[in-house]
């Protein structure tokens, strides 16, 4: 067996593997692109605001007051959609917030500051409206290339002019179920148990910026039957992630399977308890197989520990950052390697969280994240790896 990667450098390793592979760039609609990373820098496409626009409702007055209202001239109103005639010195014309100001305009009274006497108004006057590029100027950068296109993003993107942003779309994923003994309904019995990992970890992988298609299996614990499962789910996907079959049990067949159809290991077993039977390969042609253990903890730490940071080099954008929680009791280390331990937000360690359980991960915050040949003492603060889609 080769030797365990080191839980950080694995996260690093399985990040610079997707980011070297990542999809390439394309216009995608901003619903495609959300998620991914800016592959060009955004620029203005117009001036922001792309004419002077009111702050108020208020009067656009010019020259010396009191002013002389001109209905007849301007309709009523100048109103939000409209491009206004010109104020001449001495004149007044209501106006809507967002209306573009009037040339000549020289300052605009807030309605709830006006005097309107026989036909005229008086107030005070300001420059109550937002000039033309005061956001931005035509082709001015918005955002550096590299940035994470997240909601605010796109909205800055629609109001800079555009309809679609440069993007890394979400990479293919589909999900092969190793495992005889598993049960797609009803109840585990007689030697066989329900499976979990089919129904859950699409949902963590589209959390975590793939497309994922429905799972494949459960597939027969044969040589046959998984070379011909992990060649029907590459033909569709970018990356696949198998679940059990990691280790070297009788009918564990993973490992032989990947040399079968030619892949190689970019990771194989990782300094990390629960979970350091998982790995990650590569066919010959580029695409990714990550291989999460079966006991249905571990998977999950797989997919926090590998597949989570190799898709977020594949669309582009950098490696996940891990958050932060303090300790509320002490946490044991595991020797040399890492120790992820299920907590609650205010630090409590979970019950329920043997590898081959979900209980306590389904009520926990995350994982703490205690390092090799160390323990965490209550009241340390340690990173916390969270789990997409929890
Ligand atoms: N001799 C050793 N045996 C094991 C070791 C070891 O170091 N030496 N490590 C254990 C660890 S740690 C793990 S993790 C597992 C990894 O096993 P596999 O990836 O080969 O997984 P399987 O053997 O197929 O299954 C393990 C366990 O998980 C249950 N399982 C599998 N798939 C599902 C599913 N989709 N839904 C629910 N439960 C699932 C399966 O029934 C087994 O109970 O190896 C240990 N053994
Ligand atoms: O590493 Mo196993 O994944 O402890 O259950």
């Amino acid at each position: 067996m080769t030797t365990p990667l080191p839980w950080a450098v694995a996260r690093e390793t399985a990040w610079a593997a997707g980011y070297a592979a990542r999809t390439p760039a394309v216009e995608l609609p901003f619903g495609e692109a959300v998620g991914s990373a800016l592959a060009a820098p955004l620029v203005a496409v117009s001036d922001l605001p792309a004419f002077p626009t009111s702050a108020v409702d208020g009067w656009a007055v010019a020259g010396e007051g009191p002013w002389r209202v001109e209905p007849a001239q301007f309709g009523g109103a100048v109103l939000a959609g409209q491009v206004p005639e010109a104020l001449k010195p001495g004149q007044a014309v209501k106006i809507a917030t967002g209306a573009q100001v009037p040339e000549g305009t020289e300052g605009i009274i807030r309605l709830e500051h006006t005097e309107l006497e026989d036909g005229l108004v008086n107030g005070p006057a300001a420059r109550e409206w937002r000039e033309a590029g005061e956001e931005a100027a035509q082709g001015e950068e918005l955002l550096a290339a590299g940035t994470p296109i997240s909601a605010p993003v796109i909205g800055l993107a629609a109001a800079a002019g555009h309809a679609t942003l440069p993007a890394h779309a979400r990479p293919a994923v589909r999900v092969v179920v190793f495992g005889d003994e598993l049960l797609t309904s009803g109840v585990s019995r007689d030697g066989r148990v329900r499976d979990s990992l089919g129904p859950m970890v699409p949902h963590m992988l589209t959390a975590a910026g793939a497309a994922a298609g429905p799972s494949i299996g459960p597939v027969e614990d044969t040589l046959e039957a998984h070379v011909a499962a992990l060649r029907e789910a590459l033909a569709d996907a970018d990356l696949v992630c198998t679940t059990g079959g990691t280790m070297v049990g009788p009918v564990d067949h993973l490992h032989a399977a990947l040399a079968e159809i030619g892949a190689e290991y970019v990771i194989n077993t990782v300094a990390v308890r629960p979970g350091f039977p998982m790995l990650l390969a590569r066919t010959e042609d580029g695409k990714f197989i990550a291989g999460l253990p079966g006991n249905p903890q571990s998977a999950v730490i797989a997919v926090v520990s590998l597949v989570a940071p190799l898709l977020a080099g594949l669309r582009g954008l950098p490696l996940p950052e891990l958050g932060s929680v303090t300790l509320a009791e002490d946490v044991p280390g595991r020797g040399g390697f890492t120790h992820l331990a299920l907590v609650d937000r205010a630090g409590h360690r979970l019950g329920h969280h043997g590898s081959a359980m979900l209980r306590g991960l389904a009520n926990a915050a995350g994982f703490a994240v205690i390092g090799p040949d160390s323990a965490g003492a209550e009241g340390a603060t340690v990173e916390l790896a969270t789990v997409p889609g929890a």
